[in-house]
């Protein structure tokens, strides 16, 4: 078999440099943060940090409305504070992966200015569209049609300069850039390759899923005056959803493969990874199959949807099966070619702790961080690791609108309860508290002072959103003292993914699907890989070729009994009584657990687990 790439026993630890190392006391992160605290990251084994946005940006959507990409927005520092990260972490062996965000453009970007002047070669590099006739430009109704924006309102912004109307998915500030145009698309690969040529090592690629949208032979778009395609229905908030013909569009894999031949045909170590929100799990097997050349891997969202109805401020109870569908739909889509990112927490989801786990005690919001992430680490793909997530830190736990910053968060608290009426205050805020993408924002906490050291105690200007008064307890100065700490486990985790080969290469296979409070699987590789010898082999048992590992983990707060499957595959019977000589379930097959080992042990011989326990077992 073709050995796999480098990325594919690699762990990825994102950052939002917003909120994770503040220097200078303006009470924002900033890149001399980010690389005073490598060390940290180095200790903790992770092979690459993504950057959630640094560039120039009038911070519309924090960063992710850019206005010049190839310069870093001052209250992150300089290009100079850029190389210099760049270069301590690559002393360290970690890679340097970029956020791009070319979708869109930030409104104050140059080319869009330009481009509101129609004689200027620019005037073609965004979506312009006249208003629909017989409607007065500017008034409700004249939009060129009824798509509505993923941060509320109309998706379609009337320019007075222009004349016309301009496409913005997200806010208003964020105008789609027109990838049919060449021009485009060539400017796009020129910047990614001077990034490249600096020496970074890849892109983390927001919505690039959106860059092709659906247009008939004339080029009109779905909905608009005289396009043969119709819009689809309009919602309780008046608008029609621009998904169907602005997900997956018609040249979104040749857009994917002209961007690989103009960036990528000649270079070596780097990673490709594309944010595909409402990408249908199927085609990531075809996307990132490396006979398409196109993307490594992508971040596809149904696992993140098991909880939620038809928006993500409709919550519904998280219930393990759904869960262990989605997980494995991602599996299955990549099994026989392609490859999956494995993540739960990023800058746009909630805290993973307080979503699925328990945080009604200090017991049970370590043991459930635990789980949570042996449970992520354990399946095939490359696991993201979102700064805090290996503290596990947790929702922020704001109660009233104003302690909330995240624009998508207030636009759409008033278009759900202040414009439409579908929803009220208190489920509203209830929903934000679950929900909100700012409960993943607060400051990282390394420690329990003031500010939990993401700003010196006295700073002169406070952290820009609200620091958890539980960094208290939950820091990682603590933990870093402390070997039973759930950023002790990560450390783990990731020291089990860069030394078992099944970890990264293993074949994926789920077990009893309908179990309601444990998810076990196992991962199993073909031809057994060379034994390990000399000194790498930690003990006898590493010596032997390993094989096969049974993952099993309760994800509940009680305790649970091992399902039929895989309770067979521990050679326990329906009884649940092993039918194994009491003491054949062998302690040192547990790699990694939630609880002692010998406390595991004990577990299965009675075949029950205790709350959120999990571990892993080589069969
Ligand atoms: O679709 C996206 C894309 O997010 C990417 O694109 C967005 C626009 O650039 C940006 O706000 C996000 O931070 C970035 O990750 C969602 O995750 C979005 O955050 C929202 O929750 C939809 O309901
Ligand atoms: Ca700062």
């Amino acid at each position: 078999a073709t050995p796999n790439p480098w990325w594919a026993n690699a762990v990825v630890y994102q950052i939002y440099p917003r909120s994770f190392q503040d220097t200078n006391g303006d009470g924002y992160g900033d890149l001399p943060g980010i690389t005073q605290r490598l060390d940290y990251l180095a200790d903790l084994g992770v092979d690459v940090i993504w950057l959630s946005p640094v560039y120039k940006s009038p911070q519309d959507d924090n960063g992710y409305d850019i206005a010049d990409y190839q310069d870093i927005d001052p209250i992150f520092g300089t290009m100079d504070d850029m190389d210099e990260l760049l270069d301590q972490a690559h002393r360290r062996g970690i890679k340097v992966v970029m956020d791009l965000v070319v979708n869109h453009t930030s409104d104050e970007h140059a080319w869009f200015q330009a481009s509101r002047n129609r004689e200027d070669p620019h005037a073609d590099w965004y979506w312009w569209r006249p208003a629909k006739a017989g409607h007065e430009p500017g008034t409700p109704g004249a939009e060129p049609n009824k798509w509505g924006s993923y941060f509320g309102g109309s998706a379609w912004q009337y320019d007075p300069q222009r004349g016309e109307y301009y496409l913005h998915l997200f806010s208003r500030k964020q105008p789609d850039l027109n990838w049919e145009n060449p021009q485009v698309r060539q400017a796009v690969f020129d910047m990614m390759n001077w990034w490249m040529d600096r020496g970074i090592d890849g892109f983390r690629m927001d919505v690039i899923v959106m860059i092709s949208k659906t247009v008939d032979s004339e080029g009109r778009l779905p909905g608009e005056d005289g396009s043969a395609i119709a819009d689809g229905p309009v919602g309780p908030e008046g608008y029609s959803s621009s998904v169907p013909f602005c997900v997956d569009g018609p040249r979104l894999d040749e857009f994917l493969q002209e961007m690989r031949s103009q960036v990528f045909q000649d270079r070596q170590g780097y990673l490709t990874v594309g944010e595909a929100p409402s990408l249908a799990p199927a085609r990531s097997g075809q996307i990132t199959d490396p006979a398409n050349h196109e993307l490594d891997m992508l971040f596809l969202f149904t696992q993140t949807e098991v909880d939620t109805g038809d928006s993500k401020w409709d919550i519904r109870p998280f219930r393990v099966p759904r869960l262990k569908a989605a997980m494995d739909e991602q599996q299955q889509a990549v099994a026989k070619a392609g490859w999956a990112s494995l993540y739960f927490d990023n800058h746009d989801q909630p805290r993973i702790v307080s979503r699925w786990g328990d945080t009604s005690s200090e017991e049970l919001r370590s043991r459930s961080a635990k789980a949570l992430g042996l449970l992520l680490h354990m399946h095939r793909g490359t696991p993201y690791i979102y700064q805090g997530e290996e503290l596990g830190m947790t929702n922020a736990g704001f109660t009233s609108l104003d302690q909330y910053q995240d624009l998508e968060s207030i636009n759409l608290y008033h278009q759900r309860v202040d414009q439409a009426h579908e929803q009220d205050p208190e489920s509203m805020m209830a929903a934000l508290a679950y929900m909100s993408r700012d409960n993943a924002r607060t400051p990282m906490q390394w420690d329990s002072t003031r500010f939990a050291g993401f700003t010196a105690p006295y700073a002169p200007k406070e952290p820009w959103l609200a620091v958890n008064p539980n960094r208290d307890k939950v820091n990682a100065k603590t933990e870093l003292r402390d070997p039973d700490s759930v950023l002790a486990f990560y450390r783990e985790l990731i020291r089990l993914r860069h030394t078992n080969p099944v970890v990264a290469a293993g074949g994926f296979t789920l077990l009893d699907p309908d179990a309601d409070q444990i998810y076990s699987f196992t991962r199993s590789l073909d031809q057994a890989p060379e034994p390990k010898s000399g000194p790498e082999a930690a003990s006898v048992l590493d010596a032997l070729p390993c094989q096969r590992l049974l993952v099993v983990v309760n994800l509940s707060s009680r305790p649970a009994s091992l399902p039929p499957e895989t309770a067979a595959l521990l050679g326990l019977d329906q009884t649940g009584f092993t039918s194994m000589a009491l003491g054949a379930v062998d302690p040192d097959r547990i790699l990694i657990s939630t609880y002692r080992p010998e406390q595991t042990a004990s577990s299965l011989l009675t075949g029950r687990l205790s709350p959120w326990e999990g571990f892993v077992y080589r069969l």
